[in-house]
C-alpha cells in the first residue's frame, strides 16, 4: 500500500474538496458543528437583508451588507474545505485498498473432504479453504495446516514475503494477500464485509469516525464560548440603543462571528482526521480515533525485550558443557530438544550445530513426543519413547525441573550462566531427566538508537518498563544498555497484565505492544494496545492498533503522533481565542466611535474607518482558516519534552502569536480595504 498511498495532495483531491465545500453547506451537515452552524445562520440573515433591504427597514447600506455576506460565505466554505480536504486523503487511501479487494475464487473444503470452487464472497466464518502457490488468500483467517510464504505487499507495502504456518505466533493471514510458495489450509475468521481490509476501508474513509473524548470536551468548550458571545452581542444592541446608537444587524453578526471561535471550530474535525491519517501513513491501523488520542496521553509504556528492544533473533552462538560433560553430549541433547522446536531460538540451535559440524544422532527421536515451548513453563523439549525426558529452557526453570526429580546442579552452571546473562545474552540450560549437560548461549543485540528513543520518552514524561521472560541478570544488562526506566524479569503473561492494572490503578494511561496469543489479555487491558500484523488473530483482535510492518518499537512514534494531535488542537484553540483581543479592539471602537468620540482611544490600530475596520476584522477571521489548514493537517512541530514545558511553550508561541498576528493582519487588510471605502 505504501507505493500507492497518497503522500501529497493531488489536483483531483483539491477539486473534489472544493466541490464538497459547497455540498457541506447543507444545514443538516452543518448542525454537527455548532460554531459554524451559528455562522451559517448569521450568513443567511445577512443574505436576506441584502436581498430584501426594504423589508428589513433601512439598516445599513446594501453594498456593506453584500460584502459582509460574501465574507461570511467564504468563512463557511473555508471551514468546509479544511474538513473535505482531510477526508479526501482518507478516501484516496480507501480507493487503493478497494483495488486489493477483488472478488476471487476460493477452494473450499466441503463436509465430505472434497474441494469445491466458490466465490470468495460466499465464505463465512469457520469455512476451511485451501490456498496454493500463486493464489490469493480469499479472506482473513488462520493457518490450520501447512507452511507457506505469503506476499503481503498489498496491505503492508513490504515486498519481502513472510512465512505463515500453523500454530504459534505467525498463523494469521489477511484476505487479498498472495501465497508465493507451498500450500496452506486456512480457517476463515471473518464474515463478508467484516474483514481486515473492509475495516481499514471504512476507517480511512472516515465512515466510522467517532468524536474522541478530548474532541468532545473541546467541542463543549467551544459551544459554551459561542453561547457567551451570543448573549454578549444580543444584549449589546439595547445598550447601544439606550446610548442613542443604532447598531445594524449585519454589524452585530460580524462582531459575533469574529468573537466566536470559528478558527478552531472550522479546523477541529480536519485536525482529528489528519491525526488518524498520519498514523495510517505510518502503516499503523488505529481501530479508533480514541486510540490515537489516548496514545498522546500515555504515562507508562510496557515493552517486551525480545524483538522490541533487541532485534529478536536470539541466536544460539555457543554451547558450554557443564564440568565433567562433553561438548558432544550437550550438542546431542540440545539437538534432540530442538528438532521439532519451530521457534527462532530452536531453529538457531540446529543451525549452530550444523555450522560447527557437530554430528547428532536423530534416531532416538523415533516415536518421541514433542514438548512445545510455552511462556508459562519457559522450556521446550521431547519425551523419548524409552521414558527419558529431554528439556532445554530458562536456567531457573530447568534447575527447578531437575531438582524436582531429585537431581543436582553442576557447580559451574550458575557462574557460567551468570556470565552469559551479564553480557546481555540469554542462557538456556540443557537437561535430561535429573542431569544438566550444559548451556546454550543465545545472543541478541539491542537495536541501535534505542537509548536515544527512551531518552525522548523520558523527556515526554513517559515511564518505560521492559517486561521479559528472561532472567534478571540478562534483563538488567539489556535494560541498562537500552536505558529503560524499569524492568520486570522472569515475567509470565499474567504478570504483564498485572503491571498494566497496577499502573492504571494509579490513574495512569498505559501502552503496550505484543504479538502472541498470550499477549492478548494485556493488549486488551492496555489503553493503547499495538499488535503486530504478523501476530496471532487473538492479539490483533484484542489490540486497538495494528502495525502492518510488525515493528514493535513503532509504539514510540504512535505516541509522538498522538501527542502531536493533542498539541495541534490545543495550540490552534489558544491561537483562535487569543485572536479575539485584536478583533475586539478593531470592531468595538468602530461601532461606537461615531456616537462616543472618547471611544476612539480604543482605536489603537488606527484603522481607516468604522466600516473598513469591521470588514478587515471579518476578512482576517475568514482567511486565517485556510492559512492554518497546512498546520492543522501536518500538526504543530513537536519536540519531546514534559507536558508542563510543552504547555508553557505553546501558550507563549500560540497565545502571544495569537494576540500579535491579527493586529498586524487586520491593519494590513484595512490599509487595502480602506482604499475602496
Ligand atoms: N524455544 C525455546 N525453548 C526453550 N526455552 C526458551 C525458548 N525460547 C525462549 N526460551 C526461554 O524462555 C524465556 C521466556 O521466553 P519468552 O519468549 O516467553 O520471553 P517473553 O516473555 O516474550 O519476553 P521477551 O520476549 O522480552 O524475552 C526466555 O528468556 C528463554 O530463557
Ligand atoms: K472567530
Ligand atoms: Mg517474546
Amino acid at each position: 500500500m505504501n507505493n500507492t498511498r497518497t503522500k501529497v495532495m493531488s489536483k483531483e483531491m483539491v477539486n473534489q474538496a472544493l466541490k464538497d465545500s459547497f455540498i457541506k453547506l447543507n444545514p443538516a451537515f452543518m448542525m454537527r458543528n455548532p460554531v459554524m452552524f451559528v455562522v451559517e445562520a448569521g450568513t443567511l440573515v445577512v443574505l436576506l437583508m441584502t436581498l430584501f433591504p426594504s423589508y428589513f427597514g433601512t439598516e445599513g447600506s446594501t453594498g456593506f451588507n453584500l460584502t459582509v455576506f460574501v465574507i461570511l460565505l467564504f468563512t463557511l466554505l473555508f471551514a468546509n474545505f479544511a474538513e473535505a480536504l482531510a477526508e479526501g486523503r482518507g478516501k484516496a487511501q480507501a480507493d487503493s485498498l478497494k483495488q486489493s479487494k477483488k472478488e476471487m475464487t476460493a477452494h473450499k473444503v466441503m463436509e465430505g473432504g472434497g474441494v469445491q470452487s466458490v466465490p470468495s464472497t460466499d465464505l463465512r466464518k469457520g469455512d476451511i479453504v485451501v490456498v496454493t502457490q500463486g493464489e490469493m488468500i480469499p479472506g482473513d483467517g488462520e493457518v490450520i495446516a501447512g507452511l507457506a510464504s505469503v506476499d503481503e505487499s498489498a496491505i503492508t507495502g513490504e515486498s519481502a514475503p513472510v512465512i505463515k504456518e500453523a500454530g504459534g505466533d505467525f498463523s494469521s493471514v489477511t484476505g487479498g494477500t498472495r501465497v508465493v510458495s507451498d500450500t496452506i489450509k486456512i480457517r476463515i475468521t471473518s464474515d463478508p464485509g467484516e474483514s481486515f481490509i473492509d475495516r481499514m476501508i471504512s476507517l480511512v474513509e472516515g465512515a466510522s469516525r467517532q468524536k474522541t473524548p478530548n474532541e468532545i470536551a473541546l467541542n463543549t468548550l467551544l459551544i459554551v464560548l459561542t453561547l457567551i458571545f451570543l448573549i454578549v452581542v444580543v444584549t449589546l444592541a439595547p445598550i447601544a440603543k439606550y446610548l442613542g446608537i443604532e447598531l445594524s444587524v449585519p454589524v452585530l453578526i460580524s462582531l459575533l462571528v469574529c468573537l466566536i471561535p470559528t478558527t478552531i471550530g472550522g479546523l477541529l474535525s480536519a485536525i482529528g482526521i489528519a491525526g488518524m491519517d498520519r498514523v495510517t501513513q505510518f502503516n499503523v491501523l488505529a481501530m479508533s480515533g480514541k486510540a490515537v488520542e489516548a496514545a498522546g496521553d500515555i504515562n507508562t509504556m510496557i515493552l517486551d525485550k525480545t524483538g522490541t528492544i533487541t532485534f529478536g533473533n536470539r541466536m544460539a552462538s555457543q554451547l558450554i558443557p557443564a564440568r565433567g560433560e562433553t561438548l558432544a553430549s550437550v550438542a546431542q541433547w540440545a539437538a534432540v530438544s530442538s528438532l521439532l522446536d519451530e521457534t527462532p531460538e530452536g531453529r538457531s540451535v540446529l543451525e549452530l550445530l550444523k555450522k560447527e559440524g557437530l554430528e547428532v544422532d536423530e534416531s532416538m527421536t523415533a516415536g518421541a513426543e514433542f514438548i512445545e515451548f510455552k511462556a508459562e513453563t519457559r522450556m521446550s523439549g521431547m519425551d523419548l519413547k524409552d521414558g527419558r525426558k529431554v528439556r532445554k529452557g530458562a536456567v531457573d526453570a530447568v534447575k527447578a525441573w531437575v531438582l524436582s526429580q531429585g537431581g543436582s546442579i553442576p557447580p559451574d552452571l550458575t557462574p557460567n550462566s551468570d556470565a552469559i546473562a551479564t553480557e546481555g545474552g540469554t542462557p538456556l540450560a540443557v537437561a535430561v531427566d535429573h542431569r544438566i549437560y550444559g548451556l546454550i548461549y543465545l545472543k541478541d543485540t539491542v537495536k541501535p538508537g534505542m537509548k536515544e528513543r527512551f531518552e525522548q520518552l523520558r523527556r515526554m514524561g513517559i515511564k518505560t518498563i521492559m517486561c521479559t521472560g528472561d532472567n534478571p541478570l540478562t534483563a538488567a544488562t539489556i535494560a541498562r544498555e537500552a536505558g529503560v526506566d524499569d524492568f520486570i524479569a522472569e515475567s509470565k503473561p499474567e504478570d504483564k497484565i498485572a503491571v498494566i492494572r497496577k499502573e492504571q490503578a494509579e490513574g495512569k494511561l498505559v501502552a503496550m505492544t505484543g504479538d502472541g496469543t498470550n499477549d492478548a489479555p494485556a493488549l486488551a487491558q492496555a489503553d493503547v494496545g499495538l499488535a503486530m500484523n504478523s501476530g496471532t488473530t487473538a492479539a490483533k483482535e484484542a489490540a486497538n492498533m495494528v502495525d502492518l510492518d510488525s515493528d514493535p518499537s513503532k509504539i514510540i512514534e504512535v505516541v509522538a503522533i498522538g501527542k502531536q494531535l493533542l498539541m495541534t488542537r490545543g495550540a490552534l484553540t489558544t491561537f483562535s481565542v487569543a485572536n479575539d483581543v485584536a478583533k475586539y479592539f478593531a470592531i468595538i471602537p468602530a461601532m461606537f466611535a461615531a456616537a462616543i468620540p472618547s471611544m476612539n482611544v480604543l482605536n489603537v490600530m488606527g484603522l481607516g474607518s468604522p466600516m473598513s475596520a469591521i470588514l478587515s476584522a471579518l476578512i482576517f477571521n475568514a482567511i486565517i482558516i485556510p492559512l492554518l489548514i497546512p498546520l492543522a493537517m501536518k500538526g504543530v512541530a513537536y519536540k519531546p519534552m514534559s507536558s508542563s514545558k510543552l504547555l508553557q511553550r505553546n501558550v507563549l508561541v500560540y497565545g502571544l502569536g495569537g494576540v500579535i498576528v491579527p493586529f498586524i493582519g487586520i491593519k494590513l487588510i484595512d490599509m487595502i480595504v480602506h482604499l475602496w471605502i
